[in-house]
């Protein structure tokens, strides 16, 4: 069954994104970054965290991650957030059957695939009606050519820094290495982004960037959210960022 899709248009105008899949190369910075934060089980701090306004809330079903959402958390304690904010289910080389079920069960609007998911699963649950954000691991460099063929299917890229683990590694990579991102789909910057990055991230200038990730940065223990954190930093990221 198809998962319905929320307009992605409002989103991308609020944060001065030109809208998926459109010039996300202009240099000049959103009138805000987009900001998402991922890795949410504790079912105690979810209505915290979600009265803080994110962007968008992301649900870690990679069996293996220490935030896995699994039975931990009720699905309608999911459901059950505000339509404003984007519930994304993150996923490492999960099946699209298993992907579409578990979207269905937590009414999941978008999917963040952090595996080594081809572009065809991309168009699949692009097609399926879900928001699409296909993460690339950064090491030493980044092969720009290598993600032309997601470009259509995807809404975002998310570039996080390459580690032992699939995601959650808890690193920032070299950000100046995005300064030559060329495609037309906007990103989120991810990897080991805490409070003391705020200042930093609310002035950067790079090429295509819609939004941050923020996620083991703001935890207590893996997947123990700290709301007060993540509040100073939305609140600087937004009071930081400039306007148009
Ligand atoms: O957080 C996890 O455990 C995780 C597991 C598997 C895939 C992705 C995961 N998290 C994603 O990793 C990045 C960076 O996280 P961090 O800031 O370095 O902790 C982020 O996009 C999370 O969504």
């Amino acid at each position: 069954m198809k998962t319905p899709r929320p307009d992605i248009s409002a989103l991308a105008a609020a944060a001065g994104v030109p809208g998926a899949k459109a010039a996300a190369a202009a240099p000049e910075a959103p009138a805000r970054l987009l900001v998402k934060v991922c890795g949410m089980r504790d079912e105690a701090a979810l209505a915290g965290v979600a009265a803080l306004g994110p962007d968008f809330l992301g649900f870690i079903f990679a069996p293996k991650s220490p935030r896995f959402v699994g039975e931990v958390l009720a699905p309608e304690l999911v459901r059950a957030l505000p339509p404003t904010i984007w519930k994304v289910g993150v996923f490492v080389n999960e099946t699209t059957a298993n992907i579409l079920a578990a979207a269905q069960r937590f009414g999941l609007a978008a999917v963040q695939l952090h595996g080594q998911e081809s572009p065809a699963q991309c168009e699949e649950l692009n097609e399926a009606g879900l928001l699409v954000l296909k993460a690339f691991s950064v090491g030493e460099a980044v092969d720009f050519d290598a993600l032309l063929p997601y470009v259509p299917f995807c809404d975002y890229f998310l570039f996080d820094t390459k580690g032992a683990a699939p995601g959650g590694n808890g690193a920032v990579f070299n950000w100046n290495l995005l300064q030559s991102y060329n495609l037309p789909v906007p990103y989120f910057l991810a990897g080991g982004l805490g409070l003391e990055h705020a200042a930093e991230l609310a002035a950067l200038r790079l090429p295509g960037l819609a939004g941050v990730d923020l996620n083991s940065g703001f935890e207590t223990a893996p997947g123990m959210k700290d709301a007060n954190r993540l509040a100073q930093m939305l609140t600087q990221l937004r009071s930081g960022a400039p306007t148009l």
